[in-house]
């Protein structure tokens, strides 16, 4: 099939490279020159791995190109792919502006019978909407079909090519047909809904998954203060089938480009609806708390923070990404800033993307884990990187000025801690806790 596909972020480009791997023809559009220019270049403007070797084989193919002339593409196209970003407004509803103006010029391009396939997470009744401004625009015949992406940044290749399940919301038959042939080869789990479910689908998932991190969080907290073991307490859970194992991973909350905005935005969706979505507003409050758990902990063990200089290890949102919207990071970096302190950072991959948001005279930008430890009065792991859980911690702590260590993922096992002197505290794991901290409090204070 030929397929154009408007917005070459992450989703448009890894569903753009899948869907041409899988045999079709596939043009991928932005609006964006300098992101066009680099890829037909051969450079990759995101960090996803196994992705370029991919473009690469794809284009060398002739199966995938990239360009900014939207109209050409569509024309070429049987299945337009709208995958435009829909970021935050300031009250938590989606911005539609990328989408309206998509739609706009997919309906000025349009010349034959068209398949509009939005992948571009919106509010329920968006894709009515669209398919409403087209309809106005043009007198060519199309039809507009939910299909929400579920793919996670770091596995997104995999999740693209083997995904758990497609949802296809749509009204009409021949859209359905060519949507059904269209994923066909990936799973057998095709779900066939109405447009407005499928929209839901989609954020209906963000929020439950959202939910269980902060559930697990609150588990976490509470651990702290009865002594038990978050990471005991979510295997045993988890084991339950009903409940699952995945997304138990208590640690400094969830952040990135999509459960931040879509929990505000699915709250936005029920207000509007007049209904109150309590439970996702806590699971929101919970988590914009939950990072501040590192800061506490700090000054728990170090009192004041003025002047001392603390390490952070991992930046980007989630291992295997450079991505760092919405990052628990920024906010700890900016807190630690304003609190005095000298910030040494490190990250493998994301330093680059985090200069772009933060940039402050008091940070050090360190370019290895090691750097980021030497003359530290503490350090705080932020992003569970392999590259952390390989260190050698005796040799870190040697480095540092003060031997204390915040591991905001639960990293380390308590026989890696035991070696070390470290005072180490994690998140809800009192026991792997180091029990010499108090001493060490009253030592520092
Ligand atoms: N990032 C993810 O992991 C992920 C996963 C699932 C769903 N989603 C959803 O998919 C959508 C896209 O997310 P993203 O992270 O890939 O977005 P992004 O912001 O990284 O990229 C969007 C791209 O669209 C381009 N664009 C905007 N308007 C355009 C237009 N009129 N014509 C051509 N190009 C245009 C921009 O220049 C940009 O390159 C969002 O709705 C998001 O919620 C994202
Ligand atoms: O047990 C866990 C699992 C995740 N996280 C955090 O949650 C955030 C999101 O992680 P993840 O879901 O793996 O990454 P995303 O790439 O943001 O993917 C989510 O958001 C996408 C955009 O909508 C969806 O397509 C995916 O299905 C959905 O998993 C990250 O900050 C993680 O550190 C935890 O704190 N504990």
């Amino acid at each position: 099939m030929n397929i154009s596909v408007i917005g070459v972020g992450y989703v448009g480009l890894v569903s753009g490279v899948c869907f041409s791997e899988l045999g079709n023809k596939v043009i991928c559009v932005d609006k964006d020159i300098t992101k066009i220019e680099m890829l037909k270049r051969g450079e990759v403007p995101i960090y996803e791995p196994g992705l370029k070797e991919l473009i690469d084989k794809n284009v060398k193919a002739g199966r995938l190109s990239f360009t900014n002339e939207l109209s050409e593409s569509v024309q070429a196209s049987e299945i337009i792919i709208i995958a435009v970003g829909t970021p935050s407004l300031p009250n938590g509803e989606a911005n539609l502006q990328y989408i309206e103006q998509a739609a706009r010029e997919i309906a000025l391009a349009i010349n034959e019978y068209k398949v509009i396939m939005t992948k571009s997470t919106v509010p329920v009744g968006t894709n009515e909407k669209i398919a409403q401004m087209i309809y106005e625009l043009t007198e060519h015949p199309f039809d507009v079909v939910s299909v929400p992406e579920f793919l996670r940044e770091g596995s997104a290749i995999k999740d693209t090519l083997y995904p758990d399940r497609i949802i296809i919301g749509t009204d009409s038959k021949p859209a359905e047909q060519k949507a059904v042939e269209l994923h066909s080869t990936l799973t057998d789990q095709i779900i066939v809904t109405d447009i407005r479910s499928a929209e839901m689908i989609k954020y209906a998932s963000n929020a439950f998954l959202a939910t269980k991190i902060s559930f697990i969080n609150e588990i976490a907290n509470i651990c702290e203060k009865v002594n038990a073991d978050v990471t005991l307490v979510a295997k045993g859970m988890g084991l339950d089938k009903r409940i699952g194992p995945s997304f138990l991973n208590a640690g400094i909350g969830y952040g990135g480009s999509c459960f931040p905005k879509d929990t505000e935005a699915l709250i936005q969706i029920a207000g509007n609806a007049n209904y109150e979505f309590k439970l996702l507003k806590s699971v929101v409050e919970v988590n914009k708390h939950q990072r501040f758990n590192v800061i506490n902990k700090l000054e728990d063990l170090l009192g004041n923070l003025s002047s001392k200089t603390i390490g952070i290890w991992g930046l980007a949102f989630k291992p295997n990404t450079d991505d760092v919207r919405d990052a628990p990071s920024i906010e700890i970096v900016e807190t630690l800033i304003k609190k005095g302190c000298i910030i040494k950072v490190y990250d493998p991959i994301a330093i680059n993307n985090f200069r772009k948001v933060v940039n402050h005279e008091n940070i050090v930008w360190c370019d290895s884990i090691t750097d980021a430890a030497i003359d530290c009065h503490g350090v705080c792991l932020l992003t569970e990187w392999n590259e952390f859980k390989e260190v050698d911690l005796k040799n870190i702590e040697k480095l540092m000025k003060l031997p204390v260590f915040i591991d905001g993922r639960n990293v380390y096992a308590k026989e890696r801690i035991e070696e070390t002197g470290l005072n180490y505290y994690s998140i809800g794991r009192p026991d792997v806790n180091q029990s010499h901290i108090a001493d060490f409090i009253e030592r520092v204070k």
